[in-house]
């Protein structure tokens, strides 16, 4: 629970406009991360109220706290699966809704659930992976394997257990037909964030971006906000070298720690989760490459004014590409310095 007095506060104190947090707050360039974390909900209840979401869903301000400081605790405290990457993707929701001019392609309902998917999407995350779950036999494994996407159904639950605590259902003044089409939203579109899923339907993303998009289209709508979700999850490529850097060596952290986890239990992990052979560089030119770039790209196909978001990806793409040259000369000239010194 949170303490009421720590939510009074809150509620009570004068929330600044995006434009005075940081006059380039709306700007994809801006990294969220340079706030610190006591920050990040005064940020988000700014974000909510910018976005227009508490008129028009008559959101209770004490209930929108409430709801924020659970969602935040829900969260522990892995080297990258924190609450400081929800933030910073939610964050990216804001300016996809800022930049894209999104109310002329989804519902504001869709967009609405898209926002709190993006807060909620990594909920209770313990910095392993759907596949760990499995083979180190955890509750979540026991609760979800057979329906697949164990951690993202987890998220799911955790959110509906906020919700349905007292005075943190921010979807209580919607119509009955809204909350449940609501809680279809945020449960489709936290299920989207498995990475698998999003391969899975990568065909039907690029059929889309080549037909176009049709705005009646229910099914248009379903594949937007899980591409727009994607987009959110992996937003640190977005942004300059420094922030990408930084990001990937928090994501091997984690890796790497769920590898010696495995090994612990006798299991051999995969390349990417191995400390004793994971080469970053390699890793992160093949996830930009194969995963984030057509992202970005589909992005781009759709939102001509998200090329610039598309490109800082290629950028940072680049940089890895440099690094890893560097390292292969390195290798590349000391094996020929030892072969004339032997
Ligand atoms: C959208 O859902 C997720 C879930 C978990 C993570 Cl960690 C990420 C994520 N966010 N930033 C990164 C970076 C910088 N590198 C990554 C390198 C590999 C993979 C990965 O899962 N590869 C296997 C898969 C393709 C079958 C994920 C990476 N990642 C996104
Ligand atoms: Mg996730
Ligand atoms: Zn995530």
């Amino acid at each position: 629970q949170v303490s009421d007095d720590d939510m009074k506060t809150l509620a009570r104190s004068e929330i600044p406009t995006p434009k005075k947090i940081d006059p380039d707050f709306d700007k994809f360039t801006y990294p969220p991360r340079v706030v610190p974390e006591f920050e990040t909900l005064k940020n988000s209840i700014s974000i909510v109220e910018d976005l227009g979401f508490i008129s028009r869903w008559r959101i209770r301000k004490e209930t929108l706290v409430r709801f924020l400081m659970m969602v935040k605790r829900g969260y522990r405290n892995p080297p990258y699966h924190n609450w400081m990457h929800a933030y910073s993707v939610g964050h990216f929701c804001y300016l996809l809704v800022k930049n894209l001019q999104l109310q002329n392609f989804l519902d504001d309902i869709e967009i609405f659930g898209l926002f709190v998917s993006c807060l909620c999407h990594d909920i209770d995350h313990r910095g392993t992976n759907n596949s760990f779950q499995v083979a180190s036999q955890s509750i979540l494994a026991a609760l979800y394997s057979s329906e697949g996407s164990v951690m993202e159904r987890h998220h799911f639950a955790q959110t509906m257990c906020i919700l349905n605590t007292e005075g943190c259902n921010i979807f209580e003044n919607l119509s009955s037909r809204d909350y449940q089409h609501v809680l279809d939203i945020v449960r489709d579109v936290i299920l989207a964030t498995d990475l698998a899923h999003h391969l899975r339907i990568l065909k039907s993303l690029e059929a889309m971006a080549k037909e176009g998009y049709n705005k009646s289209s229910t099914k248009c709508h379903k594949l937007l906000l899980c591409l727009l979700m994607t987009a959110c999850d992996l937003s640190d490529q977005t942004k300059k070298w420094e922030n990408t850097k930084h990001i990937a060596a928090l994501v091997y952290k984690e890796f790497f720690s769920q590898g010696d986890l495995e090994k612990a239990i006798g299991k051999e992990p995969i390349e990417m989760m191995d400390r004793e052979r994971a080469k970053i560089p390699d890793l992160q030119i093949s996830f930009l490459q194969h995963i984030a770039a057509p992202v970005y790209n589909l992005l781009s196909d759709l939102f001509p004014a998200a090329e610039p978001v598309s490109r800082a990806v290629k950028e940072n793409c680049a940089h890895w590409e440099k690094i890893a040259n560097k390292v292969k000369l390195r290798r590349g000239g000391s094996c020929a310095k030892m072969s004339i010194e032997q």
